[in-house]
Formats: structure tokens, C-alpha cells, sequence
């Protein structure tokens, strides 16, 4: 039984013209399945269907799993007959609005569907890298389960860009059993140099499991500007793939294997002191400090 898996990354464009982003995004996954008959995954990226911002959202809002854009991705999963991690899109669900991933069968069935948990909320001074301040909190509602699909045998773990950040959540998808983590992004471009990469090394090097990244393509003109270099992470922490900035689209094999034999030649799961943990954890919620 093989234990890989062939999976592309689409690094397009994002315009103000949501038929647009979701047509390119149907045609690029078909142009790929054509040209690779092979590809099993396709992941697309944070807001692949609308420009982000908060301004944004509630105009580009859409429900899940009856909207347009989920629609598509529904048909066009069955169609290949390949999962799709579609990104993500704003949802709507009554009078709230979540950033939300849903996951795709090669049946066309919704298999998966991530609400972003940690809110990109952040106020950057100037003297650091031009400065940026983003408030998703402000229009958004944060997602609060955590969220794991079965693609063929592995177990993969989602979460929405500024969820990387967060050591907790992929720790939790390692003792949930999963290979993989898949992060759809929409990293901005200050903090990209500094945080972006060194975040998917870290969590794969805690977790030794994949990491997996994919961000719209870079466009300067644009209100809020995109890192781009979509990712993959093997669980060594080695960078094995990287798109540049702009539109770009990446097909490649990985193996699971690798997860194993990382796991069995540093076996730090096993050697982890949860009793020290748990006594001074405890100790530590007695003086309200966790
Ligand atoms: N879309 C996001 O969540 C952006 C996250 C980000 O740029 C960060 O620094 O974190």
C-alpha cells in the first residue's frame, strides 16, 4: 500500500470579481488533474474567491454549503474525483460571519468545513517593517472546534493562517493522530519575511508531520497585500517546495513514510515529561497564570 500522495497548491490572483477568482481556481484544479493524472489533493488559498479585508466581508459573504463558490468546488471535486481544501471563504450563518475552509471528497461531498479559531487582530508599529493593523474581530465571529479530515489513509488537520501561530492547536492535531497540517493563508507581506516560514518549520518540527501552506498570488496594487511562497513542509522541518510571489501552481509528491521514520529516529513524543507539565501547570493555575 502506498503512502503517498501527489497534491498541488494554487497560488493565483484575487480580483474584486468573485465569478472570476472561482472560475480560475475550477480551471487551474482541471488544468492540473489534466496534466497530472495522478493529483489526489488540491488546496486553495484564504479568501481565494474575494480581496480580504474587513470592509470586505460582509459584501463577498456567502453560505456554506449552498453558495455559489462552495457549489463549485463541490462540483468540480466530483467531477476530477479528487479532494479539494478549498481555501477559504466568508461565511454567512444568520447575522454572524466566520472565515471558514471547507473540504471536498473526490464524491463531491462536504467532508470538512474550518471556521478560523484565532482571529488575525493585530496593530504593528510603523518602525517595524511599514506597520499594519488588521481587526478581523471587528466583523468576524471566531470558529471554536477543531477540525480534522480523512484524505486516503492520513489524518490532516486544518487551520486558517493566523491559526499557525498558535503551537496549541497543531499539538492537538499531532495527538489526534494527524500527518499533515493545512494551513490556507493570506499571510501579510510585513510580517512574512520574519514569521512566515520559521511558523511551518516550528510547528513541523514539534509535531514532525507536514506542513502545508498555500496564499494567493501577490498583487502590490492591492488594498491589502499577500505574502504569496505557498509552502510544503516535510516533517524533518526541510522546506520542500516554495512558490515565489506571484501566480504560480505547484504540484508535488509527498510521502508519508517520512512521518514514521522522523518519528521513530526522534522519538521526542515519547520522551515528553507530562508529569513535570502537569505538576507545574497546576501550580502555575493556582496563581491564575494558565
Ligand atoms: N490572514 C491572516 O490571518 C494573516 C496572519 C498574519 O499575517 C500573521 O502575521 O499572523
Amino acid at each position: 500500500m502506498t503512502n503517498k500522495l501527489t497534491l498541488a497548491l494554487l497560488q493565483l490572483p484575487v480580483t474584486s470579481d468573485v465569478e472570476l477568482n472561482v472560475r480560475r481556481a475550477v480551471d487551474g484544479i482541471t488544468q492540473l488533474k489534466t496534466n497530472n493524472p495522478t493529483l489526489e489533493l488540491a488546496i486553495l488559498a484564504e479568501s481565494f474567491n474575494a480581496p480580504y479585508g474587513v470592509e470586505h466581508f460582509p459584501k463577498y459573504a456567502e453560505t456554506v454549503p449552498n453558495g455559489p463558490t462552495c457549489q463549485a468546488l463541490s462540483r468540480v471535486s466530483k467531477q476530477l474525483g479528487i479532494y479539494i481544501i478549498g481555501g477559504s471563504i466568508i461565511e454567512r450563518e444568520g447575522d454572524k460571519l466566520y472565515n471558514t475552509c471547507t473540504v471536498w471528497s473526490p464524491a463531491g461531498k462536504l467532508i470538512g468545513k474550518h471556521r478560523k479559531i484565532h482571529l488575525f487582530t493585530i496593530s504593528i508599529d510603523p518602525v517595524n517593517g511599514g506597520g499594519v493593523q488588521f481587526d478581523e474581530a471587528a466583523a468576524l465571529t471566531a470558529g471554536s472546534e477543531v477540525t480534522v479530515v480523512q484524505i486516503n489513509q492520513q489524518k490532516v488537520g486544518i487551520g486558517i493562517c493566523h491559526d499557525k501561530r498558535f503551537e496549541e492547536l497543531a499539538r492537538i492535531y499531532r495527538h489526534m493522530g494527524c500527518s499533515m497540517i493545512v494551513y490556507p493563508s493570506a499571510f501579510c507581506i510585513c510580517q512574512g519575511p520574519m514569521h512566515w516560514k520559521l511558523l511551518q518549520r516550528a510547528r513541523a518540527t514539534d509535531n514532525q508531520l507536514y506542513v502545508v501552506t498555500c496564499s494567493p498570488a501577490r498583487d502590490n496594487m492591492s488594498g491589502y497585500v499577500d505574502y504569496g511562497h505557498s509552502m510544503i513542509v516535510d516533517p524533518w522541518a526541510r522546506v520542500q517546495r516554495e512558490a515565489g510571489e506571484g501566480c504560480e501552481l505547484i504540484v508535488e509528491e509527498i510521502d508519508f513514510d517520512m512521518v514514521e521514520d522522523v518519528r521513530r529516529q526522534i522519538p521526542i513524543y515519547k520522551q515528553r515529561r507530562t508529569d513535570v507539565y502537569t505538576k507545574v501547570k497546576t501550580e502555575l493555575s493556582k496563581l491564575n497564570i494558565v
